[in-house]
């Protein structure tokens, strides 16, 4: 595994599992070597898992192949620790599957696309939410999810579902130190509120990070690299995608803000205040700077003295009768912050619903892959309740793969008759059992019966823990009465887990009085997500603890997985600590490997057998190999000795395979290798050479093509320097390689770059900026010169026409039509390549050309707020001696004006007016 990383070769296989190290150097693996291209997709497209080397899409290449062949559910699982790579192999896994079904797509099938883009815009917009920087990960998943794409039986998508698991809401008050909180409060924060339909006065009342006290305290507010305004645009765009009306983006923008301010109450004690009413009230709280109870009263749109009524009392309801009381300084502090986080994880699970609802599969859907991106085990300094979650599901998903993998292959070995050695392994049934068991009684059922009995204390929970499991091998509580900490022995390593803190965490529950307070909200979505309770229903519903709700997400998922044909695993590595490339840290490398399980399967593997395939499969693949039986086996032959010939034929010894009752076992992977290598040596693989060859002619035939058609186009125009006698390359910045790229062609159903290279773009201030230009086959791209972030995309049924000055000048006006709205805004760009580029539009996408030496054009209205009401601008061309021996340049004085005026270096010979039609050149009169 090392070897090959420090050759930039990430992914290995150990026997069926991926194992995925994490490179930490997105720019130069991806783009240079063009690792998650569209052309690699298509490479690993059809292809087995030994056919090329491993990758994450060997992965998503066998489970969609699966899904189809056997019309059966598939899973991938993928796990490691925070920021081992788990959401990036995710996401390429979806991509991976979306081009496939897309490659496979009749093209009349539109409702594959629109899935495919609301399965895509559900990222970032749970990201925004429930991503967060951590000294681990920059852009870490505070939460876990299995995300299911529903298909129907020709491998189409029909739509999906976003399950997830434990959002980690005390980041919502206090991230740690150098982390930040969710990105979504930066983001807001970054934009000056003006995120919904900009009519809420709370959004534009929004100050400085530093002035909210659940973002300054952790010390970190930026993330290298990320800018929140940007990211904001990407999750503005998702909310629309997915369904959420303007007044809903209001609403739930208003409620982010809404726990920035609550974050601010702070308390005083009553005497303090100098308010001692009675004397027993002298602790009481009361709040301490009445401004920052008015600002989250109204961000809450809720009665400013219910609001402080509801932080500092507590509300107990025994039957019928109710019970106030008060709550000193440090309990309303508590209260306070149970309030933010209970309305921040109500509002993400509002927000995961709208995606589900927005995604819904039709009824009839059943067919589903599923891919699971979940935390892997936590051992910290201090371990609690999150950290018993996080490690029990683990415990789960390791007990399923024992189930599936090492048993399955142990059970396979017998049923074939095939000879081996069992390899004894831990089973860590007994684990799971001690934590979610009920008879006796699990640590997680300890906990929810403390958390009923009168007066149960985290102390008491650890002396029931301590009298009724000390006997269990797994378990051991400690003997020092300070430290109060119980320590399980987790397949992965012990870890030792403080008991203070347990019960609360476990009750979850939201304080009483703050729900009746909530529920009368004047905002719709705070009213919806805080019904209040009827009062019958709630005395007789028993309140479920986080634990037993955890308990039974983890138990529907193992049903789910349970149902799957076959789970498909991913396991992610993070080599070191610093998120540096290239840097192996051996002792952390060693201690993932045994908790992801890996140890067990190396184990299994070596004893048995690497690969394996059913007799028929074996010799459709490698008959030709031997002369024996190409080109079909003698009829007498049994299917057992036809293998066993083309085995001999390949020089692999005996003591390498075994032959089984219906399938071939071969012992070592390099079998493989050699007997495919032996068969495509037969084979000449003619045919892939053939298609290589024709792929590079053809594209090198279209830019010829494009150069003699740019002779036609420019024909008449008497230039001195005419940038068609340049070669025409296209892709003149690899974007086809970039992954980024890849992503957006694939959100807009494209399946190639024609042309991408550096321009300037004149913005409607009059403006020059540095800009990409990317012409697809269906749409031109202005992007902005770092990550490929679209800016501008006009398709070409857009395309109204192309407007250039007579003069050899790079200047051209893209015009565009805005359909049923009118016109839209045109482009006005500065390209080096204007030839190749007006010839592009003109053979793709059938624009006409205009030239002029006065252009018209409609241009976006100048200021400082972004609109999409236009006007009509003019650009003139002058020749000018200023500019002699330079390029041509924008006047800046004139772009204020509005009119603007291009200087272009003295030229000889004459101008002319051209006119070119849709397709074709023809010279005006
Ligand atoms: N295949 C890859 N190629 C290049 N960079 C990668 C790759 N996988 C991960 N990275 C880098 O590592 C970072 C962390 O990865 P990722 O967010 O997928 O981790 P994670 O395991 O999901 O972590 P968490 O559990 O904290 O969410 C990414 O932002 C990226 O910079």
């Amino acid at each position: 595994m090392q070897a090959g990383f420090k050759q930039d070769k990430i992914y290995t296989f150990i026997g069926p599992v991926l194992v995925s190290v994490n490179p930490f150097k997105q720019a130069a693996i991806q783009r240079i070597r063009g690792m998650y291209s569209a052309e690699t997709m298509r490479k690993y497209s059809g292809r087995q898992s030994f056919e090329l080397p491993p990758h994450v899409y060997t992965i998503a290449e066998s489970a969609y192949r699966a899904l189809l062949r056997s019309s059966k559910g598939q899973c991938i699982l993928i796990t490691g620790e925070s920021g081992a790579g788990k959401t990036e192999a995710a996401k390429r896994v979806m991509e991976y599957v979306m081009a496939a079904a897309a490659a496979a797509r009749p093209s009349a099938k539109a409702t594959g696309r629109e899935v495919q883009d609301l399965l895509l815009q559900s990222n970032p917009l749970l990201e925004a939410f429930g991503n967060a920087k951590t000294v681990r990960n920059e852009n870490s998943s505070r939460f876990g999810k299995y995300v299911e794409i529903f298909f129907d039986y020709q491998g189409q998508p029909l739509g999906g579902r976003v399950s997830k698991f434990l959002l980690e809401k005390s980041r919502v008050c206090v991230p740690g130190k150098g982390e930040r909180s969710f990105h979504i409060f930066y983001q807001l924060l970054a934009m000056g509120g003006d995120g919904g339909d900009g009519s809420s006065c709370v959004l534009h009342a929004l100050g400085e990070l530093q002035a909210y006290s659940y973002l300054a305290r952790s010390g970190t507010t930026q993330v290298a690299g990320l800018s929140d305004a940007d990211e904001w645009s990407a999750t503005a765009e998702a909310l629309t995608t997915l369904g959420f009306s303007p007044e809903r983006q209001t609403q739930l923008m208003e409620l982010v803000a809404a726990v920035l301010a609550i974050g601010n109450i702070s308390f005083q004690s009553n005497r303090a205040a100098g308010q001692v009413l009675a004397k027993t009230d002298s602790q009481a709280a009361v709040v301490h700077q009445e401004d920052s109870l008015k600002v989250a009263a109204a961000a809450l749109k809720v009665d400013p003295r219910k609001l402080a009524s509801a932080l500092t009392n507590r509300t107990i309801a025994t039957g019928i009768d109710r019970m106030s009381t008060p709550l000193d300084a440090a309990q309303s502090a508590h209260a306070r912050d149970a309030l933010a986080k209970a309305l921040y994880a109500r509002a993400f699970d509002a927000l995961v619903e709208q995606v589900n609802r927005a995604v819904a599969p039709p009824p009839h859907a059943e067919l589903t892959l599923g891919v699971l991106d979940i935390y892997g085990f936590e051992i910290f300094e201090a371990n609690s309740f999150e950290q018993l979650c996080i490690n029990f599901a683990n415990e789960k998903l390791q007990q399923l793969f024992i189930e599936f993998t090492l048993r399955a292959e142990q059970a396979e070995y017998a049923a074939e008759g095939v000879a081996w050695t069992p390899v004894e392994f831990f089973n860590n049934c007994v684990v799971v059992e001690l934590i979610e068991g009920s008879r006796p009684a699990g640590v997680l059922l300890w906990l929810d019966e403390e958390c009923v009995v009168p007066k149960g204390t985290d102390a008491s929970f650890l002396t029931k823990l301590a009298s009724n499991l000390s006997k269990h091998p797994h378990l051991e509580v400690s003997k020092d009465q300070a430290a109060r900490t119980f320590t399980i022995k987790h397949y992965a390593g012990d870890v030792a887990y403080a008991a203070d803190g347990l019960i609360e965490k476990n009750k979850d529950l939201a304080y009483r009085n703050q729900i009746e307070m909530l529920s009368e909200s004047a905002s719709p979505l705070i009213a919806e997500l805080f019904p209040a309770a009827t009062r019958g229903k709630t005395s007789a519903k028993k309140i479920e603890t986080a634990g037993a709700q955890f308990r039974k997400q983890m138990d529907a998922l193992a049903a789910t997985i349970g149902r799957c044909a076959e789970p498909h695993y991913i396991r992610c590595i993070k080599p070191n600590l610093k998120k540096r490339p290239a840097d192996w840290d051996a002792q952390l490398v060693a201690h993932q490997v045994r908790y992801l399980g890996i140890v067990e399967n190396v184990l299994v593997r070596r004893a048995g057998f690497a690969h394996r395939m059913p007799f028929s499969r074996f010799l459709g693949r490698y008959k030709m190999i031997c002369r024996g039986t190409w080109p079909a086996p003698p009829a007498a032959q049994s299917p057992a000795d036809s293998c066993a010939a083309i085995l001999a034929a390949a020089h692999i010894v005996k003591a390498g395979y075994e032959l089984g009752k219906t399938k071939v076992f071969l012992r070592a992977p390099a079998s493989v290798f050699t007997l495919e290598d032996r068969r495509s040596r037969a084979l000449h693989d003619v045919a892939r050479i053939l298609q290589g060859a024709y792929r590079s002619f053809a594209a090198r035939r279209y830019r010829i093509k494009l150069r003699e058609k740019s002779m036609a186009v420019f024909e008449g125009l008497k230039r001195r320097r005419g940038s068609w006698r340049l070669p025409f390359l296209g892709d003149y910045l690899d974007a086809a390689e970039a992954p980024e790229v890849t992503r957006m062609l694939l959100k807009a159903g494209e399946a190639r770059v024609y042309f991408a290279d550096r321009i300037t773009h004149v913005n409607r201030n009059g403006k020059a900026q540095e800009r990409i230009l990317l012409i697809s086959d269906r749409s031109v791209y202005v992007l902005a010169p770092t990550k490929w972030r679209v800016n501008v995309r006009v398709a070409f049924d857009e395309l109204e026409g192309i407007s250039l000055s007579t003069f050899a000048d790079g200047f051209m006006v893209v015009h565009v039509g805005g359909g049923a709205k009118g016109g839209g805004a045109a482009l006005l760009l500065q390209v080096q390549r204007k030839a190749e580029v007006v010839t592009m539009l003109v053979q793709e996408a059938g624009a006409s050309v205009v030239c002029s030496d006065t252009i018209e054009f409609r241009s976006k209205r100048a200021g400082m707020f972004e609109t999409s009401a236009t006007e009509t601008r003019t650009i003139t061309f002058v020749e000018s001696a200023a500019t002699a021996g330079s390029a041509a340049l924008l006047d800046e004085k004139s772009a204020a004006t509005g009119q603007l005026r291009v200087l272009v270096p003295p030229v000889l010979g004459s101008k002319a007016e051209l006119q070119i039609g849709k397709g074709g050149a023809a010279p005006a009169a």
